[in-house]
């Protein structure tokens, strides 16, 4: 007879693996000795001692093969904000988010960590020290978002102590760091095309941008410190840098840093707000004829121009979370990461 093994504590799985916080998340746990299996539709590396498994999460039965033996899943999975595809977020995000639960359910996996976004509460108007008993956004800034949400209350439902089956949902917010796909790379092509010149607003808006190590850190000490009697079970949790910094010192850093000028001139944030909302209604009515990508979305204007910054007072009491690595060094680690970025590169 076929015996089952018992997980053990330190056999984890990430989904997403292959991704920018997956990737890490995945060194780390390697480092502090846990055995892994990354399961994502792509296999972006090769790492000594990592399991890989190609598929994709809404596929039930590639999952098992992944969980198994497994104790404790992080799902870092999603589509890109940036690919705009309704049906594929629906898909992934909720469809798949459900077949993640039932999978753990089929595997006697014992905890489930989300990795969620602050932006759920986010409405594109400010946020000052927001705490996790805001509301989730009734009006959110885009479908990723809206998916982001129903996948948040997906998991959070689902923590049953009577079953055993515990979760807990990490809300990071602006995560950067080496080997970041988005922030850097929008930020630099942004600049190299000439576009970078304007400040939108009076420039004095605090922002959140969280070192990827730091949003390591606030995921594995979720996990370990999940248990049936910690206060973690089915709570959401803001992981931030906690040094809310001005959104265009931030940008400015990064690329005087990679020797690109930082931006100078103002302009009114009602005006930009008001072109971007016509330049992407011009983009929807276009759609059938060309696809046309603007830079400047609405969502990209209310994030660059107002304040969204989240306390994380609850992780620092319930995990004993605080950041390992403060702002200016990560900021420092991230430019040298870029070398290829840099002006004249
Ligand atoms: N990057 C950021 O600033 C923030 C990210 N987040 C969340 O953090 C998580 C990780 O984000 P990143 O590492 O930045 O994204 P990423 O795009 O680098 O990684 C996501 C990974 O998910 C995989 N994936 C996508 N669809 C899949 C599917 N159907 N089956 C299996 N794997 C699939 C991709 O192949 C990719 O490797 C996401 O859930 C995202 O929503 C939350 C807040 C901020
Ligand atoms: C804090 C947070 C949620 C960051 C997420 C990352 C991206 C949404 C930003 C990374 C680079 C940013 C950027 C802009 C908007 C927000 C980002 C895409 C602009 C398009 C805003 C308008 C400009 O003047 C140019 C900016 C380029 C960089």
């Amino acid at each position: 007879m076929a015996t089952r093994l018992r997980p053990s504590s330190k056999r984890c799985a990430v989904i997403g693996g292959s991704g920018f916080l997956g990737r890490h998340l995945v060194e780390r746990l390697m480092d502090r000795g846990y055995t892994v299996n990354v399961f994502d539709i792509r296999q972006a590396y090769e790492l000594p001692g990592v399991t890989f498994h190609q598929g994709d999460l809404c596929d039930r039965q590639a999952l098992l093969l992944a969980l198994k033996e497994v104790s404790v899943v992080f799902h870092c999975a999603s589509p890109a904000p940036a690919s705009d595809d309704r049906a594929l977020f629906q898909r992934v995000n909720i469809d798949g988010t459900r077949t993640v639960i039932q999978a753990c359910h089929e595997a006697g996996v014992q905890k489930l960590i989300l990795t969620s976004s602050a932006s759920v509460v986010f409405e594109g108007t400010d946020i000052k020290n927001g705490r996790e008993d805001l509301p989730y956004a009734k009006k959110p800034i885009d479908y990723y978002t809206e998916t982001k949400i129903q996948q948040e209350k997906l998991v959070l439902e689902a923590c049953s102590k009577d079953q055993g089956f515990l979760t807990v949902a990490i809300r990071p917010h602006g995560i950067f760091g080496p080997r970041d796909p988005q922030l850097v790379p929008i930020l630099v092509d942004t600049a190299r095309r000439g576009k970078m010149k304007f400040i939108i607003g009076d420039g004095s808006n605090l922002v959140d941008f969280t070192f990827v190590e730091n949003v390591v850190h606030g995921h594995i000490l979720a996990a370990e410190h999940l248990k049936a009697d910690s206060p973690l079970c089915g709570q959401a949790y803001h992981i931030t840098n906690d040094e809310p910094v001005r959104f265009w010192d931030f940008m400015s850093q990064i690329l005087e840093g990679l020797g690109y000028s930082a931006p100078r001139y103002h302009l009114p944030y009602t005006l930009v707000y008001g072109i971007a909302l016509l330049l992407w209604l011009m983009a929807v009515l276009l759609r059938p004829l060309i696809q046309i990508k603007p830079t400047f979305t609405p969502m990209r204007v209310a994030l660059a121009g107002t304040h969204h910054y989240y306390s994380c007072a609850r992780a620092k009491k319930d995990m004993g979370y605080q950041p390992l690595v403060p702002l200016r060094e990560a900021i420092v680690r991230t430019v040298e990461s870029y070398p290829h970025l840099r002006k004249g590169a």
